[in-house]
């Protein structure tokens, strides 16, 4: 799992490393990384490094400093390097020293735009992790005369480093160089980030405040049958969804169970006969009592919030089996609290609200900072709560956070949550822990979208069928 650490957590680590290392020594390791990462852009970019021009937006703090001397160490191979400084008298004293004793030019924001427009690449050292609020209006109005390929120092200036969150202009960087550890801009920002390469500078840091999973951790996950498994051992998932007049919920959901794992899925709901007629393997009832026996229950997508619906979700949560309560199922849960007493205090529950059903389950929308609102709805239900959006935040009531950033958005399809209800189920049926569940069952979800639209708009059911392929391609680069 890669680690992810608030800017907190960073300065005090900085604060740690500065007392045990020489002045200047920290922000030396940066700024040579960050030139080589530039030099790096250059060449695969433009096919050279030398005779090349950068210009650098220089705010008033060390981010800028970073920037200034990564402007003196690409003077050394050859590139021209012009600094627009923001703020001239409160620019990095000993960066500016540096890069004007290589040979680089400094000039006001006044002079920047005839600079931008000659430039291979924009390095923006505009504000790091200090950073509050928005691009102001000089540094926004220089940005936006940037047609160059930007490089951003630690972070893409104008988002928030802690939240990811944008509310005006902001820098789009096609690449971001940070410093000792990602941030959780890194993991919530990722399209205005780009290709992000990290840069070690020697921080010593503890557990993580955020996670995100890599494909070896999903690939460790994953249940594979050995030889002495049978379609129980492998977990039985129970899917409660859909209607006789939508059915569609009901066979994304539980085609989605039979793709993820080999363990058995049975279906209860008013649409058996679709469900049957679609996938043979399942077996499908009429009603959650007569189901039979299951390790998890998937439910939600398309049972209607009427008391039907109320009583299918009383009755799974009162069998002592983990529960993914998606779709109509966190409406109902909004509506009707009192439906959670069936669920005994130990039976593990995943919700999956997308922005409105969180904005139902919480009384509040979730805001810019989705990580706490994920963390407040998962200690307030006791549940790992999936938010959905662009990024998918996972939080644990334990307080452990997983961030899923996505392959593209063609996910934003319908039924495409209706397929992630059935990843999830499936995956407590084999008995992951719920947290790890749903955070590798959106990132395979995320795999299968990008695999099944290949630049081209793709849909629920293409999303079904792409699941083997994205565990494959998963297990296939970690075998
Ligand atoms: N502290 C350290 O040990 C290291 C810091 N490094 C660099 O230092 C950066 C942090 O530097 P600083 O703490 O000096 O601060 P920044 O450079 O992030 O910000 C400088 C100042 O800009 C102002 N500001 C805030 N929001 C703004 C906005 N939206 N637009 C314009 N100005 C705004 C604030 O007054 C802030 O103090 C890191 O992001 C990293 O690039 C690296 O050199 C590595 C070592
Ligand atoms: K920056």
């Amino acid at each position: 799992m890669q680690g992810i650490w608030t800017t907190e957590r960073i300065r005090e680590a900085e604060g740690r490393a500065f007392a045990v290392t020489p002045e200047g020594e920290l922000m030396r390791r940066a700024s040579f990384g960050l030139s080589v990462q530039i030099a790096d852009f250059l060449e695969d970019h433009t096919g050279s490094v030398s005779g090349r021009r950068v210009v650098l937006l220089v705010g008033s703090g060390d981010n800028g400093g970073d920037a200034l001397w990564a402007g003196a160490f690409l003077r050394r191979r050859g590139v021209a390097v012009t600094a627009i400084l923001l703020n001239p008298a409160k620019a990095h004293a000993k960066g500016l020293q540096a890069l004007k004793r290589a040979g680089g030019r400094a000039v006001p924001a006044a002079d920047g735009p005839q600079w931008i427009a000659k430039a291979d690449v924009v390095v923006d050292g505009i504000v790091g992790i200090s950073a509050s609020g928005s691009l102001r209006p000089d540094a926004a109005r220089l940005v936006e005369l940037v047609e160059a390929p930007i490089v951003a120092v630690d972070l893409p200036s104008g988002v928030d480093p802690d939240t990811g969150a944008v509310d005006g202009p902001a820098v789009q960087a096609a690449k971001t160089v940070t410093f000792g550890a990602l941030k959780p801009v890194h993991a919530l920002a990722p399209v205005h980030c780009g290709e992000v390469v990290l840069v070690d500078i020697g921080l010593e840091l503890s557990d993580p405040d955020l996670r995100r999973l890599d494909i070896v951790d999903v690939a460790a996950a994953w249940p594979v049958p050995g030889p002495d498994d049978d379609k129980y051992s492998q977990g039985v998932v129970g899917i409660a969804a859909g209607s006789a007049t939508y059915p569609g919920a009901a066979v994304l959901a539980a085609g989605s169970a039979v793709r993820a794992t080999s363990g058995l899925v049975r279906y209860a709901g008013h649409a058996a006969d679709v469900v049957r007629g679609q996938w043979p393997e399942i077996i499908a009832t009429g009603t959650v009592a007569d189901a039979g026996r299951v390790q998890a229950w998937s439910v939600g997508p398309g049972i209607g919030t009427g008391s039907e619906g109320r009583d299918v979700l009383r009755y799974v949560l009162g069998q002592g089996v983990p529960v993914c309560a998606d779709a109509d199922a966190t409406t109902i849960i909004a509506k009707n609290p009192d439906v959670l007493d069936a669920r005994d205090p130990d039976t593990p529950l995943v919700l999956t609200p997308h922005a409105g059903e969180y904005e139902r389950l919480m009384g509040h929308k979730p805001g810019p900072d989705r990580v706490t609102a994920a963390r407040e709805a998962a200690k307030k239900y006791d549940a790992v709560v999936l938010l959905k959006g662009h990024c998918t935040v996972i939080a644990a009531p334990d307080g452990r956070v997983a961030i899923n950033t996505p392959r593209g958005a063609w996910l934003a399809t319908a039924g495409s949550g209706d397929v992630l209800s059935g990843l999830v189920g499936a995956l407590l049926a084999a008995g992951l822990d719920p947290w790890l569940a749903a955070a590798a069952a959106a990132n395979v979800h995320s795999l299968a979208g990008a695999i099944a639209a290949q630049n081209a708009p793709t849909s629920a059911s293409g999303l079904v069928h792409a699941i083997p392929e994205a565990i494959r391609s998963i297990r296939s680069l970690t075998s």
